[in-house]
């Protein structure tokens, strides 16, 4: 098992106790990150392990129930939406005209390892499909 897909699997156990992830800290400003975007529903920061030249995340900055893309509702259609658009906003930002990869992980076959939902923004290079 690599090392994303244990630690997917040691977050799945805590996802479901709504505790804290890493992500309050950075939306809270006390863990310093690279901002690509933000509005009042969502942030975006280059991930800290990037897989492309441009790799950022996307996350609404109040949860809610949002833990996972697995616990959506339709209640959340408004932030989940506005989350695509931000996706876009971000891409067109890093100047991928030529193309990019949207990624939501979700569980723990999902390799999901911070249970508050957010969107992958790849791109920068020419990937691949299938992923895997
Ligand atoms: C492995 C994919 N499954 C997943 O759930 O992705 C969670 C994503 O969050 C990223 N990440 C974790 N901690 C931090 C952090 O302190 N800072 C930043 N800037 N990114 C972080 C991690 O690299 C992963 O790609």
């Amino acid at each position: 098992m690599s090392d994303e897909q244990s630690k997917a699997q040691e977050a799945a156990a805590l996802a479901d106790s709504g505790a804290p992830t890493i992500f309050d800290k950075i939306i809270a400003k006390e863990i310093p990150v690279d901002v690509v975007y933000e509005d009042d529903v969502c942030l975006a920061f280059r991930d800290i392990s990037k897989l492309a030249p441009t790799h950022v995340l996307v996350i609404p900055k109040v949860r809610g129930n949002l833990t996972s893309l697995s616990k959506a509702e339709e209640s959340d259609k408004d932030t989940l939406g506005h989350c695509l658009v931000v996706a876009n906003k971000v891409a067109k930002q890093e100047n991928l005209g030529e193309g990019y990869r949207v990624v939501v992980n979700v569980g723990p076959n999902g390799c999901q390892s911070v249970y508050h939902l957010h969107l992958h923004v790849i791109g920068g290079v020419q990937l691949t499909w299938p992923p895997g």
